[in-house]
């Protein structure tokens, strides 16, 4: 069969047809294979871009099998952190005792890594985006599609943005983003999770074989160890993975308190309820099913606030008094917990549209981390108006 006839399908019956367990194996590109990069190698950049090379190993007539991922470089006991990862196939600071696959080429230059790339996958801790993408500007074809597997936002005085939007705005290219129940160190060591991918098909989709769609995004991110479904509901997935993080270090204060299960369970409940208003006020094109029926919902909320970092840095703040910068830099070894952020930026926005009130939970957490607001108050801080309006 004519790769054009396997591929005689529009992208919409594609994206509807999409089961979970679908095969990508048919898939190929008819212009000439995707190349693809990672920008990005901290602990889930990383893991992403073995997830990526295994699989444009794995289906060469579709992928370009090299894989360029763009190292923040530094050294590692005198040696450049990108030889390490070329030599010995490891990242033995973010991601140590994994192998990777030898067709991952850490690079430090950002633009020759991202030179010549059909599909750049954005994987890094979100407060470096805007100078990575300024550097990126203008060196980026507008035919290149992108995924970002970022949690967080974009927030300024024009307002809160999701981050494959402010890539899309800044670069001018699409990009969806892939988000779920994802620690890193579980998926590195080919644990079997789920994860959501959500792309639009852009208005200059170029044609079945000739552009990403959504069976090309799962042929790049299904493993037998990764699930991959992919959706439409970019805006959702989005919201549910930054403001878990947020939720989580309220997780880590009353468990770090001793608190135990059910206090933990009900900042959750509290959470997921903020959340879903978040995305319904502020993004009214998020599906509230998407919370629920996919991975990077309620799933990613309760595997973060079960052994993410944001939780252990939560907990270790109650426990020693640090305060949260202290915490994360004693803890994660240069990694970073995106909540002490996320929860920073997240209050600016509200506090600018005079709604903080309606996010209780997440004030409680931004005034825990940011003005010392004793955590043991928490229960009376959302028990004041939770996300549902109750007293
Ligand atoms: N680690 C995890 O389990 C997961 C993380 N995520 C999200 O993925 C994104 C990336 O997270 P990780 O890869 O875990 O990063 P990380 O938390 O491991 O951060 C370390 C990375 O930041 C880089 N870095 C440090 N200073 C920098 C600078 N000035 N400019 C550019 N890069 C710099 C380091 O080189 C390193 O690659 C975050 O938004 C995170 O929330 C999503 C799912 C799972
Ligand atoms: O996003 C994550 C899991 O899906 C990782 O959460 P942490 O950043 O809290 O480790």
């Amino acid at each position: 069969m004519a790769a054009t006839d396997r591929l005689n399908l529009t992208s919409d019956i594609l994206s509807s047809s999409m089961k979970r367990s679908e095969s990508s194996a048919s898939l190929t590109s008819l212009d000439h294979p995707y190349k693809v990069t990672v920008i990005g190698s901290g602990n889930w950049g990383t893991t992403i871009a073995k997830v990526v090379a295994e699989n444009t190993a794995q289906n060469p007539t579709l992928f370009a099998p090299e894989v360029n991922m763009w190292v923040f470089e530094e050294k590692i006991e005198g040696k450049n952190l990108t030889e390490i990862i070329n030599t010995k196939h490891q990242n033995v600071k973010y991601l140590p005792g994994i192998t990777l696959p030898d067709n991952l080429i850490a690079n430090p230059d950002l633009l020759s890594a991202c030179e010549g790339a059909d599909i750049l996958v954005f994987n890094i801790p979100h407060q470096f985006l805007r100078r990575i993408v300024s550097t990126l500007k203008g060196h980026v074809d507008k035919k290149v599609r992108a995924i970002s597997c970022l949690k967080g936002f974009e927030v300024d005085a024009n307002g809160v943005q999701l981050l494959s939007s402010y890539i899309t705005d800044e670069l001018n290219i699409a990009c969806g983003a892939l988000s779920g129940a994802n620690l890193a160190p579980e998926v590195a060591k080919e644990n079997w999770s789920e994860t959501t991918v959500a792309y639009h098909i852009p208005e200059d989709y170029r044609g079945d074989g000739k552009d990403v769609d959504h069976r090309v995004l799962k042929a790049l991110f299904h493993r037998p160890y990764f699930h991959v479904s992919v959706i439409e509901d970019v805006a959702g997935i989005s919201i549910a993975g930054a403001l878990k993080n947020v939720v989580a270090l309220g997780c880590g204060f009353v468990e770090g308190l001793g608190w135990g299960n059910n206090a933990s369970a009900a900042i959750q409940r509290v959470g997921l309820g903020e959340i879903i208003k978040f995305g319904q006020m502020f993004f009214p094109e998020s599906r509230v099913e998407t919370y629920y029926q996919e991975s990077a919902g309620v799933a990613d909320l309760i595997t973060t606030c079960s052994g993410g970092r944001n939780v252990k840095v939560g907990k270790h703040m109650a426990k020693t008094g640090k305060d949260a910068f202290e915490a994360e830099a004693e803890l994660l070894n240069g990694q970073s917990a995106q909540g002490i952020i996320t929860c920073k930026e997240v209050h600016e926005w509200l506090e600018s549209c005079d709604l903080v009130s309606e996010f209780p939970l997440f004030d409680a957490v931004y005034q825990i981390v940011y003005n010392n607001v004793p955590m043991e108050n928490i229960p009376d801080m959302i028990d004041d108006l939770d996300a549902f309006g109750h007293h």
